[in-house]
């Protein structure tokens, strides 16, 4: 699902350079990612989501090329192909928390939101427990609601990668739980790859391999 060779990447601006030599993740596999604050866990799951492209190296996502992708090809790949959960939720505050769960068919991109869509985001909203908040705006949402919504919205393209960073930070230890088993029982079903960072050590024997960035990253 993810083959990685030799990439790097620095921003722009410079200050920050990743480079990592050899990543492999298997379909359907459950990855999850530990390593100090600051080291490019981010960065990373930005690039495997398209939303960086490397400087140098391949990277290969559900067989696509992401390197040989323009801007327009790689948002492309990435409304079809993955949902981010994002560390800070990335909700949109003008749109209700419903709307924000379809946000992904707002854009476009090959998309089509059809009333089995909206069915689908409707019965993730339930399991995640916000049914009752689907009318509110993000700033009337606590943040455990904004972290449902968001993962809500990543589940329901039906994404064959799911890339979370801290997806589960902001809840308390029972709704972790219950946020992982949703997650997990959704890509089970989807046969997706989960590729999530984390920094909360007791979900680590949930998932199938743990990688520790400190041995992935390479000494820039
Ligand atoms: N857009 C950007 N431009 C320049 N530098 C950036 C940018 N985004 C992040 N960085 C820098 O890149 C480095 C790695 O950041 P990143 O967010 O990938 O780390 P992380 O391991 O995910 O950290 P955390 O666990 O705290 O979320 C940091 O030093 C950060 O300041």
């Amino acid at each position: 699902m993810i083959a990685a060779r030799d990439i790097a990447f620095a921003y722009p601006r410079g200050g920050f350079a990743l480079k990592v030599s050899q990543l492999d993740v298997a379909p359907a596999e459950r990855v999850g990612v530990i390593g100090p604050s600051g080291t490019g866990k981010t960065t990373l799951l930005n690039l495997l989501a398209g939303l960086s492209r490397p400087d140098a190296g391949t990277l290969s996502v559900a067989g696509t090329d992401l390197t040989a992708l323009g801007e327009a090809g790689r948002r492309r790949f990435r409304a079809t192909h993955v949902g981010f959960i994002f560390q800070n939720f990335a909700l949109v505050d003008y749109l209700n928390a419903y709307e924000n769960i379809l946000y992904p068919y707002r854009v476009g991109l090959g998309l089509k939101l059809d009333s089995q869509v909206r069915e689908r985001a409707h019965a993730l909203a339930d399991a995640c427990g916000i049914a009752n908040r689907l009318k509110s705006h993000p700033q009337a949402l606590s943040g455990g609601e904004q972290q449902r919504v968001a993962i809500c919205r990543a589940l329901v393209t039906r994404p064959r990668l799911i890339l979370a960073d801290e997806a589960t930070g902001n809840l308390d230890p029972e709704t972790k739980e219950v946020i992982l088993d949703l997650l997990f029982a959704r890509a089970a079903e989807m046969e997706a790859t989960v590729l999530a960072v984390t920094h909360d050590h007791d979900l680590l024997p949930r998932f199938d391999r743990v990688i520790d960035f400190s041995t992935l990253r390479q000494a820039a």
